[in-house]
């Protein structure tokens, strides 16, 4: 009764932005899709909410097919989409009342699912929506796509654009919902956001690279990564492309994160290389692959 996609393809003239999707999510489960910008996922949102027509393949969503039970499914979702989507014009009080009224329900009815993410809106909900910063805006956006009470929830980037504590915030309360048992399918660039999934697509080009939990994905990594840093980042990013037994190299914060092709490597012999680029402050170290680490050696 959660999603199920089966063979997606979808195409835009002669881009093809989606090309045989296929993935189960539970019900009841936080899911993510994580993925660059122009990977399909605003696409892939699209087909499962019912405002586009895949090319083949069938999804269903909440046990509903999107093309012959669409009506169904359009009562029984909510979709926060990535940009912006409410009424500029509309105060916050108007604007939730607008999406209260069009499901045949009203604010007071469903109050209790909102009520956390509302709170921290409410105290200024006679200010136009196009006048509240992002994070508010955001809360509004969540609270219009609950309050019909949905069962499956769709949310495109929620948290592109916002701030740090905002972003924190927001997933405190996805796994707040999700408590509450509503299955929710979340896309967001961010890989940091993506260990808060209990399951996740790596997805690239329209195509899934890997779908497991966060912790399995990190597992799947090939090979023993090492921090590398030194006096002069940019230097040492330049030298270990130039070091021929590299199979990657990825700035990754305050160091850099370093693989080698040898199964024999020795970090010792790696530093005097460095210390001949004229380098100091050498420091190499195992550490373990990040979400991040896993999507760009798939991507590769
Ligand atoms: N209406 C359209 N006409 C032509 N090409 C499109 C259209 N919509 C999307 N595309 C292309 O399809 C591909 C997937 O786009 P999509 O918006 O689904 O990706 P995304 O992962 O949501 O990225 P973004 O966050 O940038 O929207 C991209 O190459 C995009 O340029």
């Amino acid at each position: 009764m959660g999603i199920s996609v089966k063979h997606i393809s979808k195409s835009y003239n002669h881009v093809k932005a989606l090309k045989d999707i296929s993935f189960e999510v539970k019900e009841g489960e936080l899911f993510g899709l994580i993925g660059p910008d122009g990977a399909g996922k605003t696409t892939l949102f699209r087909i499962l909410t019912t405002l586009l027509f895949a090319d083949e393949g069938t999804v269903t969503v909440a046990g509903f097919d999107v093309i012959s039970e669409y009506k169904n499914i359009r009562s029984s979702v909510g979709y926060m989409p990535g940009r912006f989507s409410l009424y500029q014009d509309l105060t916050v009080e108007e604007n939730l009342d607008f999406f209260a009224t069009i499901f045949g329900t009203t604010i007071e009815e469903n109050y209790d699912l909102i009520k956390d993410i509302y709170v921290q809106i409410e105290p200024f909900k006679d200010r136009r929506a196009g006048k509240l910063s992002g994070g508010m805006k955001q809360k509004l956006a969540l609270s219009c796509a609950l309050i019909h009470k949905p069962k499956v929830l769709f949310l495109d980037e929620p948290t592109t654009g916002v701030d740090p504590v905002s972003r924190k915030e927001f997933w405190e309360m996805l796994k707040r919902l999700q408590h509450k048992g509503i299955t929710i399918l979340v896309s967001t660039p961010y890989m940091d956001e993506a260990a808060l999934c209990d399951r996740i697509a790596l997805i690239q080009d329209g195509k899934i690279l890997e779908i497991d939990t966060p912790e399995a994905i990190v597992k799947h990594y090939p090979k023993q990564i090492y921090n590398v840093s030194a006096s002069n980042m940019y230097q040492l990013i330049i030298s270990l492309n130039d070091y021929k037994h590299n199979h990657s190299v990825y700035p990754f914060g305050e160091f850099v994160h370093y693989t080698d092709r040898r199964t024999d490597f020795n970090p010792k012999e790696l530093k005097g290389y460095l210390e001949t680029q004229s380098l100091s402050n050498i420091h190499i170290e195992k550490t373990v692959a990040t979400i991040e680490d896993t999507f760009m050696e798939l991507a590769k």
